[in-house]
């Protein structure tokens, strides 16, 4: 199956999914679908359940209660499903005494739509050994192995949850460089699990953010960058500007502030608050986020 063989039915469909170890809750009554060929950010802080809700989804553990349908069968023990997901992890292990090349031939024969070509092409970009031992890589070069792998297999719904350890600012880069230049080329669901918001911010469709076992937001990115606007001016003209909405973040400097106010404003006010001295910036994903998974009006501006 390919992602356009199921087109507009969604790739995930998760229903009042909770997993509980213990008395620990990691994930609670949580509902969302994943609409094919986009880029999810699932974000959040630590412990928020991202890798539980990713092992869940592909199959590497079961839930507690809920319903969960992955590329339209549930995706524990389910071959069919499992052949379609690639899930590349912070914490990949792999047989320390195979050669990278090793890694990649066993990568090819359990994905179908592995691109031996592009995995060529990644491997000269990352600038990977192809003959060297797993157990002698570095730990940024064990994470580019994942990368490569992620990117080559071309899954129908592939996750990254933090692929990024250990990988230099120039990696990363060239991983969101290559993977926005391959999606556009051959688009696919991906899951971008991360906490380097503002490096992926630019490459993300839509948000999901997860706090203490709850979704918080669920919405495109254009939308949620919407919401909110930093205004900067005289501070009684930025308080008259905030009235009646939240405000995220309010700093004083001398007679100025600077708030990050959740409302929007239409152009004709743009141009009243420009003649009363107000700047409006765009509010920043990274900032939107923090307001939102910790309950606080303090976010960085
Ligand atoms: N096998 C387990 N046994 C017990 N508790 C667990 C287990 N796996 C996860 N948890 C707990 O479930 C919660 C969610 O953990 P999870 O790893 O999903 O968070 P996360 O959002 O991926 O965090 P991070 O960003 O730090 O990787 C945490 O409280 C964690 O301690």
């Amino acid at each position: 199956m390919t992602a356009t063989a199921i087109d507009a039915e969604p790739i995930v469909s998760v229903r009042g999914l909770s997993k509980r170890f213990g008395d620990v809750t990691a994930l609670d009554d949580i509902s969302f679908t994943i609409e094919p060929d986009k880029i999810y950010g699932l974000l959040g802080r630590n412990g928020a359940g991202k890798t539980t809700l990713m092992q869940i989804l592909t199959g590497q553990d079961t839930q507690t209660s809920g319903d969960i349908t992955v590329l339209g069968g549930t995706p524990f023990e389910n071959a069919r499903v499992l052949r379609n997901i690639c899930f590349i992890k912070e914490s990949q292990t792999y047989v320390d005494d195979l050669r990278v090349k090793h890694v990649l031939t066993a990568a090819g024969h359990l994905m179908p739509g592995w691109d031996r070509e592009f995995a060529d092409r990644l491997l000269d970009d990352f600038q990977l050994p192809l003959c060297r031992k797993v157990k002698k890589l570095s730990r940024g070069m064990k994470s580019t192995l994942g990368v490569i792998i992620g990117l080559a297999a071309r899954a129908p719904l592939t996750l990254f949850d933090e692929p990024y350890l250990g990988l230099d600012a120039v990696a990363r880069h060239l991983f969101y460089d290559r993977l926005l230049a391959d999606y556009a080329e051959h688009p696919r669901t991906i899951v971008l699990s991360t906490h380097l918001i503002d490096e992926v911010s630019n490459l993300l469709e839509h948000v999901i953010v997860v706090d203490r076992g709850r979704i918080v937001v669920d919405d495109g990115a254009d939308a949620l960058r919407s919401r909110a606007v930093v205004a900067t001016g005289p501070a009684e003209a930025v308080d008259a500007f905030a009235a009646g909405a939240r405000v995220l973040h309010r700093e004083s400097l001398g007679s100025h502030a600077r708030a990050t106010v959740e409302r929007t404003a239409t152009e004709p006010e743009h141009a009243r608050l420009r003649a009363a001295g107000i700047e409006l910036e765009p509010v920043s994903l990274q900032d939107l986020v923090i307001a939102t998974t910790t309950g606080a009006r303090e976010i960085t501006a």
